[in-house]
């Protein structure tokens, strides 16, 4: 049997004397909103005494009660447990009472009708604020202590970047939220493996459902999330759930976001806001159990200026933000990557891992990775597979790198008329620019001959042959 995991994290309590209002309102949030940490309490004079023995932040709270007033526990609420958002039921349109029962610090106030729709929004809205006040307290006292609880949640990310290790505490801060978390960063930085991460941070009992959304059309794209039943279209001859469901108490990954139809983009921001969908053909909704993360190497940024991604499915989005940095721009992680990836290689291609030349890491360093860690690993088995000796060789490192142009760590290539000197500056010599571009290259290739070379195009002893010139020349 499937154990039903509490949502939210915190209780929520539903104070009336109505005993069957309360069990219907109970019922309706279970089903409808997936909100199952629910409290009731029909006695006014036992609320105070329940807040202080148990761990709630939302109350609902019907002013009309006997014995206490739903006024005199507000105000009693909001002075003892600030923390605690109180959104107020009437069953009276009061305008008065509204007003008041807000400048009391009620977080929301609400009219008992029939209307629970709208009730159901408010109690997620308190949720969702409650959520991001927790992420928040949470994510400061990380960083403030420099803490981080789940090793093993990072156990296959490599990295000793410090930038990395920030965004592993925001990971762990956020993990447990509701709310969907957005991954960007460069092809091949490892968003499929951090999105694994955030799952297994979660603690969610369900499984990863990976789906990659680019150039889905969006009948297939609503099929693929949502599911039909039998007989929603020629030829669905069974009823199929969708990817939503599968990934039900889980966690749902969209990768390629940006890649997305205008039309699927309606429909997750839809999914987001309002927490439930129709599969195809069924008239009666059905309520997402499932966290979302997406992944994207675009930027976002760009494509809502060029109006091909919407603004409203980006902010909903965006709550949650992960930006894994470039390979290029965290290289200490170059030798561990480069170890672990050497050792994965010869024990899939059952070698013995060989031991990598001294200047092997310096030549990555000058490289500049467009395919960042994919790239690298795809590097690293294709010299595995061909190796034979104890050292291992630099030549496919070499070739993959040359063929790849730009092959140096060079400031982004000009545009077409850009000059290289400004046409005010007087032009160097030739003597003056070859020196500099030596000295620039052998600063580059931390001193190593052999890669300044390869830089600049030359041979090692021709490189070493205009050094020793140069150093002549300064003598004399
Ligand atoms: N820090 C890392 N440590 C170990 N392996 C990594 C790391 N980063 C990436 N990888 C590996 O690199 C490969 C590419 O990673 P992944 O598929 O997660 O990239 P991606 O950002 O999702 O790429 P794309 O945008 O093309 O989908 C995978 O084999 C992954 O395991």
């Amino acid at each position: 049997m499937m154990t039903e995991e509490k949502y939210p994290e915190f209780g929520v309590l539903l104070v009336d004397d109505e005993k069957l209002w309360l069990r219907g309102l109970s019922m309706a949030l279970a089903c409808s909103a997936g909100i199952n940490n629910i409290h009731q309490c029909d006695d006014s004079r036992q609320v105070m005494n329940y807040l202080a023995t148990h761990n709630i932040r939302v109350v609902l709270l019907d002013l009309t009660m006997p014995h206490i007033s739903g006024e005199e526990l507000l105000k009693q609420i909001t002075q003892e447990h600030p923390e605690v958002a109180v959104i107020v039921i009437s069953g009276m349109n009061q305008l008065e009472t509204a007003v008041n029962c807000m400048k009391l610090g009620a977080f929301d106030y609400f009219v008992k009708t029939n209307e629970q729709e709208r009730l159901l929004k408010g109690i997620h809205r308190a949720i969702r604020m409650i959520e991001l006040q927790n992420e928040n307290h949470q994510m400061k006292d990380r960083f403030l202590n420099d803490k981080l609880d789940s090793h093993d949640a990072f156990a296959d990310i490599i990295t000793q970047d410090k930038g990395v290790r920030k965004i592993f505490q925001y990971m762990e801060s956020v993990a447990r939220s509701s709310q969907p978390v957005l991954i960007t960063g460069e092809s091949g930085v490892g968003k499929e493996l951090f999105s694994r991460a955030v799952h297994t941070l979660s603690g969610r009992s369900g499984p990863i459902i990976a789906v990659n959304v680019a150039g889905l059309d969006d009948n297939v794209f609503a099929d693929t999330l949502f599911g039909h039943v039998k007989g929603a279209f020629t030829g669905a001859e069974v009823e199929r759930p969708g990817m939503i469901e599968q990934a039900a108490n889980g966690t749902l990954f969209l990768d390629e976001i940006g890649d997305m139809s205008i039309p699927s983009q309606v429909k997750l921001l839809r999914l987001l806001q309002e927490g439930e969908y129709f599969p195809l053909g069924r008239d009666q909704p059905k309520w997402i159990n499932a966290r979302i993360v997406v992944a994207t190497h675009q930027s976002l940024e760009e494509k809502m200026k060029a109006g091909t991604f919407r603004k409203d499915l980006y902010y909903r989005l965006c709550t949650h933000h992960i930006h894994i940095p470039a390979l290029r721009e965290r290289k200490e992680d170059l030798p561990l990557l480069l170890d672990h990836f050497m050792t994965l290689a010869a024990e899939s291609l059952e070698k013995k891992k060989p031991t990598p030349p001294k200047e092997l890491v310096t030549l990555l360093s000058s490289y500049h990775f467009p395919g960042n860690v994919r790239e690298l690993r795809a590097m690293v088995y294709d010299a595995i597979s061909v190796h034979k000796s104890k050292i291992l060789s630099m030549e496919t490192f070499c070739k993959a790198i040359g063929k790849k142009p730009p092959a140096l760590d060079a400031p982004p290539s000009r545009d077409g008329d850009e000059k290289l000197f400004a046409s005010s500056e007087n032009l160097p010599t030739l003597t003056e620019a070859t020196e500099a571009l030596i000295d620039e290259a052998i600063e580059r290739a931390q001193g190593n001959q052999t890669i300044a070379a390869r830089m600049l195009g030359i041979t090692q002893p021709s490189l070493s042959n205009r050094l020793k010139r140069s150093r002549k020349k300064i003598q004399e």
